[in-house]
């Protein structure tokens, strides 16, 4: 096949491969021709002023804007998040750092148990389920970060020493930036404003995942990340601040997302299009690769209590309004998602009514 390298293993590191300066990339990492890369256009994807927004009475613009991106986009920029670019710097220093260090230093953080098992949580890549699955080009690291008593410091970085701190004050800073958000959301829906926090008041799950996109010779033929939504009620996004390739899909069309220094992404994700009854949408995304620049992204998860069911607000439902959506128990929804990921289909169109 045209520009692959047939005799890798699919289970080296990303990273290992993009170190070996091949012209070409193994077979596994590429997609069928239909599903190939195509030229994106580029979005004025909504920027929303977090200050303004969350002003007592509102900024009325600030409110459009959070409509706008919430009903068509699925995705939308923060400013004025009051996250300290201090702050954001060093959390995607200490990434870049536990990168750049050498693999043996981070095997010590293994997905794989005992070289085989694979589990979510570690350092590695995706699960490898069949010679024909297709690859995405990145290595990362799944820390389960919340509930705090179920974390496995085993698989959180040591080095460099900064790491837990500095994610342990980002983590703090975000879940201010999504509590923020969230009753504007509620309001723009005439629910009670209180209506999505009261949905983390219960051991909520979150995330935090670290993609590290090697440089990749093959941009025509690779995703970094194969489209997908998140199964999240909403993702936080810090992406590298000049390395794009984050695209976006509204309408059919995908969109290229410009990079902004030192502003937030957030992801709609499902459970918010559910709960919204399909008012609100998930955003459809994908990541490029770059030939000539790495790239890292660093994204927080917010799932409610896995052990809980989903389902659209009550409130939002009547004879003219029916439920568009089946309720379904959080980790029944999790568990189809990474086989609908490779498929290329979607778990939501699964609870559609
Ligand atoms: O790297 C990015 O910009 C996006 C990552 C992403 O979509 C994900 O981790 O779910
Ligand atoms: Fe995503």
């Amino acid at each position: 096949m045209e520009g692959s390298m047939e005799d890798v293993r699919s289970t080296l590191l990303v990273q290992e491969l993009a170190g070996m300066r091949s012209k070409a990339v193994p077979r596994q990492y590429i997609v069928q021709q239909e599903d190939q890369p195509t030229i994106a256009a580029t979005a004025s994807v909504p920027i929303v002023d977090l200050g303004r927004l969350s002003q007592p009475d509102g900024d009325a613009n600030e409110a459009v804007k959070l409509r706008q991106a919430m009903e068509s986009w699925g995705l939308f920029m923060v400013t004025n998040h009051g996250i300290e670019d201090a702050l954001m710097d060093n959390v995607m220093n200490v990434s870049r750092e536990f990168f750049q260090q050498h693999l043996g230093e981070k095997q010590k953080y293994t997905n794989l148990i005992d070289g085989k098992h694979f589990q979510l949580e570690g350092y590695g890549n995706d699960q490898v389920k069949s010679d024909t699955q297709i690859l995405d080009w990145l290595d990362r690291l799944y820390l389960k970060v919340d509930p705090a008593d179920e974390r496995n410091l085993s698989v959180w970085p040591k080095h460099p020493e900064s790491f837990r701190d500095v994610l342990d004050e980002f983590l703090i800073k975000c879940d201010g930036v999504k509590n923020s958000l969230l009753p504007s959301m509620a309001k723009l829906l005439k629910l009670n404003e209180d209506y999505f926090v009261r949905q983390f008041s219960d051991r909520p799950t979150t995330i935090a995942r670290f993609n590290y996109y090697p440089q990749c010779p093959r941009p025509d033929l690779v995703y970094g990340m194969k489209p997908h939504s998140d199964a999240t009620i909403l993702t936080i996004l810090m992406v590298d601040n000049d390395v794009g390739g984050l695209q976006v899909l509204k309408d059919g069309v995908w969109y290229d997302v410009p990079t902004k220094p030192h502003t937030l992404l957030i992801n709609l994700g499902d459970h918010m299009e559910i709960m919204s009854n399909g008012i609100f949408k998930s955003s459809v995304h994908r990541v490029m690769t770059n030939p000539e620049k790495e790239r890292i992204s660093v994204v927080l998860f917010y799932f409610m209590n896995l052990e809980k069911e989903i389902e659209p607000a009550l409130e939002l439902i009547d004879e003219r309004h029916p439920a568009r959506y089946k309720r379904v128990k959080i980790m029944d929804y999790l568990a189809g998602l990474f086989e609908h990921f490779l498929q290329g289909t979607r778990v939501i169109d699964t609870v559609k009514i």
